[in-house]
């Protein structure tokens, strides 16, 4: 689907640092007209060509197409009321905040046509990412809109029920991190084993980026591939037995979903209040 916006039915970004910045790179090759998009943020020195780039939210202009909110969570408050007068019935407020939650924008937004949230996360900036969206109040043709923004950035996944946009917060969101964690948990096993620092990076990205893409390409399951490595009584069964032992990486692995969703809950309790 093309881009729904033109430099008359334009889009804003209002907070356009780590995330936001990788969504508009993607949306940019991806055709999205530059003209049409302006930033709001008091930081950034400079814009993609054709971008306009504006400190404060412009005075005086139609109310835009979409409104993209790239702000930290902490700091919604103080700033959803300039927010809220910059938006009209035509403008989709599309939230990319972990934790604000649906009734808390709609409190905040009362003029806005549509409200979605919609969580990315940084692979989007080479269109490999995984978004999840809830529409939170369905006007201003808001599914389309925030659809339109989505597919190019990778994976796009819409839910009915606004507690698993916390849930995958945690897991696709928040997720890049953990995965960069355990490349750094593996390099620097490697470089125990023997490899030079450089040498254990190379081997760990090669090897974690590899094995993504085929279990991406394969029809059978990460457990299947796994087994497919691991020789009977071989090197591989001597590894995972380690990671098993007392299910230590689901183990592990749950409880740092659970702690990142929990605190995706105590920022949409932090807002509220
Ligand atoms: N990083 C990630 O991987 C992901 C982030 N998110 C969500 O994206 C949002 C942004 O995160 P991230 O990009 O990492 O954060 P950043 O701090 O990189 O970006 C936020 C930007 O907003 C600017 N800003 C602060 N106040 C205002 C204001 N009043 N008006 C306009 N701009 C302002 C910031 O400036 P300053 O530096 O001065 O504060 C900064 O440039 C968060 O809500 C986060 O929950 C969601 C999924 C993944
Ligand atoms: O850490 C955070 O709060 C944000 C939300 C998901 C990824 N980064």
């Amino acid at each position: 689907m093309a881009f729904p916006f033109t430099p008359s039915r334009p889009l804003w970004l209002l907070g356009c640092g780590n995330m936001a910045g990788a969504m508009l790179s993607r949306w940019l090759e991806s055709g999205l007209d530059p003209a049409a998009v302006t930033i709001v943020d008091p930081m950034r020195t400079d814009a993609p060509e054709g971008v306009r780039l504006c400190a404060v939210p412009p005075a005086d202009e139609p109310a835009p197409a979409a409104l993209l909110i790239g702000i930290k969570p902490q700091i919604f408050i103080e700033t959803a009321g300039t927010i809220d007068a910059l938006t009209g019935p035509e403008t989709v407020v599309i939230s990319i905040m972990a934790g604000i939650d649906g009734a808390t924008l709609g409190d905040r937004f009362a003029r806005a046509g549509g409200i979605v949230r919609l969580m990315p996360n940084l692979p989007a900036a080479l269109g490999q990412g995984a978004s999840i969206l809830h529409i939170c109040r369905d006007g201003a043709n808001a599914h389309d809109v925030a659809d339109a923004l989505a597919r190019p950035l990778g994976l796009a996944l819409w839910v009915d029920r606004e507690a698993l946009i916390d849930a995958g917060t945690a897991v696709s969101g928040s997720g890049p991190a953990f995965v960069y964690r355990f490349i750094d948990a593996i390099a620097k096993g490697a470089e125990k084993l023997g490899f030079a620092p450089d040498q254990a990076a190379a081997l760990a990205l090669a090897t974690v980026g590899g094995a993504a893409a085929l279990a991406a390409a394969s029809d059978v399951s990460p457990a299947t591939l796994a087994d497919r490595v691991a020789s009977p009584g071989g090197t591989t069964r001597a590894g995972l037995n380690i990671l098993d032992a007392d299910q230590s990486i689901d183990s592990l692995v749950a409880r740092t979903l659970q702690a990142a969703s929990d605190r995706a809950v105590e920022l949409a309790e932090m807002a509220r209040n």
